[in-house]
C-alpha cells in the first residue's frame, strides 16, 4: 500500500497542496479527481520522486520510499517521453535495454492488444495511438504500482474504448493503479476508490462500490454534491 500522510507541497512561496492524506491499495484502481490546477499531477510526481515533498510522509508498505523502492512504482505521464524520430519498436528496445524489470513478452502482448504497428514513428502517431504507446511502455514494466496522468486526455472515442478495455484486461491485474482523469464516465465502473481534491485539500475519499450500494450515488453524483456551491 502507498500511504500519503499530511503531505503538503509548495512551489516557491505558492502552496499547492495542504495536508493531503490518502492510500493507494494493490489490486485497486484509485482515481484522483479535481479541476485543472488543483495539484493532481504534482501528487503523482511526488509519489514518483520527480518533485520533492515539502512536508508530510509518503510510504510504501509502511516503509519510506527509498531509491530501491521507487523501482516498484512507474509514472506514465500525459505526454510520450520518447524522441519523435524513434519507431515504436525502437522505443520498446530502448526500454528493454534500460530497465531490468522490463517484461518483453508483455510488451509484445500489449502491442497486439492495442493493435499498434511497431514500425510507426513516434512523431507520426495520432494522439490516441500516442496515449496507447505511453501505456504500453509503462505497463510493460514489472512494477507493483502504476501512476497514470490523464490516460484519456484529448483522444477519440474509439481509442478511449480500447484503453477502457485495457483497464479491465489482465494487464493491470495485481497492480495498484493511481490515475487522474477528467473522463470519469468512461471508467467509472472500473474505479474502486475516488479521492476528491479541491484547492489543494482532500474533500472526500470513498470506496465507489460502498457509495453505490449504501447511498446509490455514482462518482459524478458525489462530485456534483461536493463541488457545486
Ligand atoms: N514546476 C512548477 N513550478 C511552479 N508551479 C507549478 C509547477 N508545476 C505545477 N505548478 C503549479 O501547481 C499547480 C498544480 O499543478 P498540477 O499540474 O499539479 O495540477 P493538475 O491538477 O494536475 O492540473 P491539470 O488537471 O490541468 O493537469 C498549478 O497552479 C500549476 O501552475
Amino acid at each position: 500500500m502507498i500511504k500519503l500522510t499530511h503531505v503538503s507541497k509548495k512551489y516557491g512561496r505558492k502552496k499547492i497542496l495542504h495536508d493531503v492524506s490518502f492510500t493507494v491499495h494493490p489490486n485497486e484502481i484509485t482515481c484522483l479527481v479535481g479541476i485543472n490546477g488543483v495539484g493532481k499531477t504534482t501528487l503523482l510526481k511526488m509519489i514518483s520522486n520527480l518533485t520533492p515533498t515539502t512536508s508530510g510522509s509518503i510510504t510504501i508498505d509502511q516503509e519510506p520510499l527509498t531509491p530501491k523502492r521507487y523501482e516498484e512504482i512507474t509514472f506514465i505521464p500525459d505526454t510520450i517521453p520518447v524522441p519523435p524520430s524513434m519507431t515504436i519498436n525502437d522505443s520498446i528496445h530502448f526500454m528493454r535495454d534500460f530497465y531490468s524489470n522490463w517484461n518483453h513478452s508483455r510488451a509484445n502482448d500489449l502491442l497486439s492488444f492495442l493493435k499498434l504497428n511497431r514500425k510507426t514513428k513516434i512523431g507520426d502517431l495520432s494522439k490516441g495511438n500516442s496515449a496507447k504507446v505511453n501505456l504500453l511502455l509503462g505497463l510493460s514494466l514489472d512494477v507493483r504500482y502504476i501512476l497514470m496522468d490523464e490516460p484519456f486526455s484529448g483522444i477519440d472515442i474509439f481509442s478511449r474504448e480500447q484503453i477502457t478495455e485495457l483497464f479491465s484486461s489482465g494487464f493491470l491485474e495485481d497492480r495498484g493503479i493511481l490515475l487522474t482523469t477528467h473522463e470519469i464516465k468512461d471508467i467509472e465502473h472500473l474505479i474502486d476508490k475516488a479521492v476528491l481534491l479541491d484547492e489543494g485539500y482532500v474533500l472526500k475519499e470513498f470506496n465507489t462500490e460502498d457509495m453505490r450500494l449504501n447511498e446509490g450515488k455514482s462518482i459524478e453524483d458525489v462530485m456534483r454534491e461536493v463541488y457545486r456551491p
